[in-house]
C-alpha cells in the first residue's frame, strides 16, 4: 500500500536554526520556499522538500508524509482505513502546500498524524546539496527511515501492518532497552521502527543516509569541532548494517545519519530477532542508551492541530 517515507514535518520553537544547522552539518539544501506559516524546508533531493521544520512553542511530530503508486492506490487506502472506523480527511487545500497532487490525512491509534500523498512534486536536476558532499540515497527508498515510540506494539501493528500495509523485516530485543521492530514497504531494510517504551508516544529519531561514508564522518568531525553532543557514536547495527551516529537536532528529536545501508528482498527472507544493536560502536559518552527524542505523553494532540 505504502511506497515509501516521502516526507516529514515538525513543530520547533528553534526552526530558524536549521536555516544554518541542516545544511552546515548535514548537507541538507535549503528551499528558497519557506511554508506559508514561515516553516523552513529542507531538501535532500530533486524533490521540492522533504523535511519541514514549523514554527511552534513545542518541539513536536507535526506529520509523517508517506507517499503512494498512484491514485487509485490512494483511494484503496482511504477506503481501507475508512472501513476500519479510522477517520480520514481529503486535504485538498493541504495537498499545494505539501507539493503534491493528492493528500489524505488521519491518525495512527496513539494520535500521531499521518499524511499519504501521490504526486510529489520534483524539479530535476536542482539538488544543491548544503555543504560539499555526495548526496542522499532516496528515489524508491523514500528519505530514510522514522523510529517511533508506541506504547504499545500490538495496537500499532494493527494500524502500520494491517491497514498501511507495512511487513516486519526483523527485531531486536537488547538487553536493558526496549523491544523494538523494524518494519519495510520498500526494497529498504526498513522505512519504520517501532520502540515499545509504556506510557509515551513520539519520533526518536528519522534516518537519512548519504552516498559517501565519508560525508558521515565529515558531519561528525564538523559536529564534535562545535561542541554539539551526540547521542550515538559511529558504529554499524547488526540488522541492516548502517554504518551511522546519531545527534540531537535544534527540534529535540535525533537525526541518525548513516551509510550503506542494506536492501533486502523481502520476498525470500524471513524475520529473524537479534539481541544486540550493533557489530561494533553505538556508544554515547554517558555509557547508556539516549534518551528518547521527541516524547508526548498519550492522548495529547500535536500543537500544529491544537492552532488548526
Ligand atoms: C538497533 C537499530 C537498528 C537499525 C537502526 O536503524 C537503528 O536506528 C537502530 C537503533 C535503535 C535505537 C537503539 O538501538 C537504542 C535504543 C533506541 C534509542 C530507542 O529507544 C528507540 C530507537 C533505539
Ligand atoms: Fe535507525
Amino acid at each position: 500500500m505504502i511506497q515509501s517515507l516521502g516526507y516529514a514535518g515538525f513543530t520547533s520553537p528553534r526552526h530558524e536554526e536549521w536555516l544554518e544547522w541542516g545544511p552546515k552539518y548535514l548537507g541538507l539544501e535549503v528551499s528558497s520556499h519557506r511554508g506559508a506559516d514561515g516553516a523552513v524546508r529542507l531538501r535532500m533531493d530533486d524533490t521540492a522538500y522533504r523535511l519541514a521544520i514549523h514554527p511552534g512553542e513545542r518541539d513536536d511530530l507535526a506529520y509523517i508524509g508517506w507517499t503512494v503508486e498512484s491514485a487509485r492506490a490512494l483511494a484503496a487506502l482511504e477506503q481501507r482505513l475508512r472501513t476500519a472506523g479510522v477517520e480520514v480527511v481529503r486535504e485538498t487545500e493541504l495537498a499545494a502546500e505539501r507539493g503534491v497532487v493528492e493528500l489524505i490525512s488521519f491518525h495512527d491509534p496513539f494520535g500521531l498524524r499521518n499524511e499519504a500523498a501521490w504526486g510529489v512534486t520534483t524539479y530535476p536536476s536542482t539538488f544543491r546539496p548544503g555543504r560539499p558532499m555526495s548526496g542522499f540515497v532516496t528515489d524508491d527508498g523514500g528519505l530514510g527511515h522514522i523510529v517511533l515510540i508506541t506504547p504499545s506494539l500490538e495496537q500499532s501493528e494493527a494500524f502500520y501492518c494491517d491497514l498501511l500495509g507495512f511487513a516486519l523485516t526483523d527485531e531486536i530485543q537488547p538487553t536493558g532497552g526496549p523491544r523494538i521492530h523494524f518494519y519495510h514497504c520498500n526494497p529498504r531494510h526498513h522505512s519504520l521502527a517501532m520502540a515499545e517504551i509504556p506510557g509515551i508516544t513520539g519520533v526518536q529519531h528519522l534516518m537519512l543516509e548519504t552516498r559517501s561514508l565519508d560525508d558521515v564522518g565529515t558531519a561528525l568531525d564538523l559536529l564534535k569541532a562545535d561542541g554539539h553532543s551526540i547521542q550515538m557514536n559511529m558504529g554499524t547495527h547488526t540488522n541492516d548494517h548502517m554504518t551511522s551516529f546519531y545527534v540531537r537536532t535544534p527540534a529535540a528529536f535525533d537525526i541518525e545519519y548513516g551509510w550503506g545501508g542494506l536492501l533486502v528482498d523481502h520476498e525470500h527472507s524471513r524475520p529473524h530477532r537479534y539481541e544486540s544493536i550493533s557489530i561494533w560502536g553505538h556508544k554515547n559518552d554517558a555509557g547508556q542508551l539516549p534518551p528518547p527524542g521527541i516524547i508526548r505523553p498519550l492522548g495529547q494532540p500535536a500543537e500544529a492541530e491544537v492552532l488548526a
